[in-house]
């Protein structure tokens, strides 16, 4: 973080002038004529370096570069200082500035104090996994009994945000690795139906409720835990039974104990887990509960091993830089709003919810750390959805609409349920994994279409030019054995840094959050406004309009 804005470095310049005068040469389909070894350049294969088992090739030979570009989108990553933050990061410097924070998921993930931290709370992260071990296993096993002696068959996390995306996509992705007597379901939004549809499926005498806040002033995560306890009540009676069934997971104390939740059944972590780097913290029960502590440590472990990658390998082979300046390349030169994730895995079906908080909440700035405005883009637009699904409806965009989205394809080689039914469909899919990035890169020319066409009166100009897909749409490749939790930890964390790397070059602060407050601050006021007309005071016309137009309607 040098505080100069990413358009004054050299490079930046550099850059602008290459995508001015090169960028129509650089076709991807020429690029591969010319170069038989660019798969072998433009490819790496990670290996854990805490772990040989743990490894993916990420092949990025499809993307619109060639080594000039590659090379000076590195230089960029150099003067803009990246290197020194990350080591800053790791070191528990206090890179979130307008909080005086520092940025240590990595902490929460250090095993054996490979990376030397200072801050205060770090020596505490062993104790609280020891804890979320200790009651994990009581309760998975069994030992942990509900207020009537019953064991819990579900667990509901109350949480929004960091506090249940990342629990949400983890539990889905490794559901395989479930304890499959035991329920998990999640509550996020305000809205009473996501609350009144859970309950339904639960059972006062077995179920656990996880209040996941870190805050513990989050309005919705209050309001539905409040309402998850009076149903509880209903039932259970006693105050006494609520120690049984409900634990808080927060870094607010007195929040949690006012609430009604006896300290011993708050798992603790420190105002340095920023809430969507959260899912490695005590915010991680939940996962722990579903997959089982070892499992749980497993991809805590995964995703160590590409923190001590990230930290040490040089910008060439380091692979959340490299995915972090192809980024950069597209959205500050080649005008692309949105970048896709797609997953070619089932169980990864929430991986682009998840990452949409992870990147948008991250790098939707537009003020530098030094408070002044960029000139650039900043963050993408993340979205994607699961294969197949996606091609069969947003796709079409994808090929032949007027925009440039680059996407990241993953996809496991072995599926966990490979051999349950006859059919191959792990090969099918990933045929479609493999043939997605092949017509994106290299399309389909007219002279093609024609020939398949052949000749005839239906076969209009028209027809042949709606036929055509011009290719060259840039794509990432991530192809891993198989979905383990340690492979998932290393990704998650692929991302992360990824996503560090993108916000030091544009000079902004990742850590903030400064963007959800407004609509807050104003949903609070307008809530004391709701009761009558005349209450409501101080807006627009539109906003008086809308209230005012609710007023009338709504029957309570
Ligand atoms: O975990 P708590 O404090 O309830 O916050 C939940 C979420 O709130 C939002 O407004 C954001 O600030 C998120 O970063 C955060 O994850």
């Amino acid at each position: 973080m040098t505080g100069k804005l990413a358009s004054e470095y050299p490079a930046w310049k550099k850059l602008q002038s290459i995508y001015d005068s090169e960028h129509s040469r650089l076709v991807l389909k020429d690029l591969f004529a010319q170069d038989p070894s660019r798969f072998e350049k433009f490819s790496r294969e990670y290996t854990s370096p805490t772990d040989s088992s743990t490894t993916f090739l990420l092949d990025f030979s499809k993307n619109l570069i060639d080594e000039h570009v590659l090379s000076t989108l590195l230089s960029l990553v150099r003067e803009a200082g990246v290197e020194q933050a990350r080591d800053d990061m790791f070191a528990g410097k206090h890179i979130n500035t307008s909080e005086d924070r520092a940025v240590l998921h990595v902490a929460l993930r250090n095993f054996d104090n490979h990376f030397k931290i200072q801050e205060s709370g770090a020596d505490e992260v062993a104790g609280v996994l020891e804890h979320i071990k200790v009651f994990t296993e009581s309760v998975r096993s069994g030992e942990w009994k509900g207020y009537t002696g019953k064991p819990i068959k579900t667990v509901v996390n109350i949480g929004i945000g960091g506090s249940d995306l990342g629990p949400v996509m983890v539990t889905e992705a490794l559901k395989v690795y479930s304890k499959r007597d035991l329920d998990a379901h999640f509550v996020s939004n305000i809205d009473g139906t996501h609350l009144a549809e859970i309950v339904k499926l639960c059972n006062p005498e077995t179920t656990l409720f996880i209040i996941a806040s870190k805050t513990f002033t989050t309005q919705e995560t209050i309001t539905n835990a409040t309402s998850a306890r009076e149903w509880f009540l209903k039932t259970a009676g006693s105050k006494d039974h609520v120690a049984k069934h409900f634990v808080a997971l927060s870094t607010n104390t007195k929040a949690v104990t006012e609430f009604g939740i006896a300290e011993q059944n708050m798992f603790k972590f420190w105002d340095w887990v920023g809430g969507r780097y959260s899912l490695w913290s005590a915010i991680g029960l939940s996962i722990a509960l579903v997959i089982g502590y070892n499992n749980f440590e497993e991809l805590l472990r995964g995703a160590n091993g590409m923190d001590r990658h990230f930290k040490t390998a040089k910008l060439e082979d380091n692979l959340p830089v490299l995915l972090a300046v192809l980024g950069i390349w597209y959205n500050d030169f080649y005008g692309a709003q949105t970048h896709a994730l797609l997953p070619y895995d089932q169980y990864l079906h929430k991986f682009a919810d998840y990452f949409q908080q992870g990147d948008m909440e991250s790098n939707g700035k537009f003020i530098t750390k030094a408070g002044e405005r960029v000139n650039y883009q900043t963050g993408p637009i993340i979205w994607g959805a699961a294969g197949t699904n996606g091609q069969h409806s947003f796709y079409q965009l994808v090929h032949q609409g007027t925009k440039l989205i680059p996407a990241d394809f993953l996809a496991p080689a072995t599926s966990h349920n490979s051999g349950v039914f006859s059919a191959n469909h792990h090969r099918i899919l990933l045929s479609n994994y493999f043939a997605q990035p092949e017509a994106l890169a290299f399309g389909k020319t007219e002279a093609e279409v024609r020939k398949e066409l052949g000749s005839g009166p239906h076969v209009t100009e028209a027809l042949v030019k709606s036929k055509v897909f011009e290719g060259n749409r840039p794509s990432n490749s991530i192809l891993f054995p198989k979905l383990t939790p340690a492979t998932l930890g290393a990704l998650i964390a692929l991302y992360e840094h990824k996503i560090f790397v993108q916000g030091v070059v544009w000079g902004i602060n990742s850590f903030d959050q400064m963007g959800v407050e407004l609509g807050k601050v104003l949903a609070k006021n307008i809530l004391a406004q709701l009761g009558a007309p005349a209450d409501v005071k101080g807006h627009d016309s539109s906003t008086t309009g809308l209230i005012h137009y609710y007023q009338k309607h709504r029957k309570e």
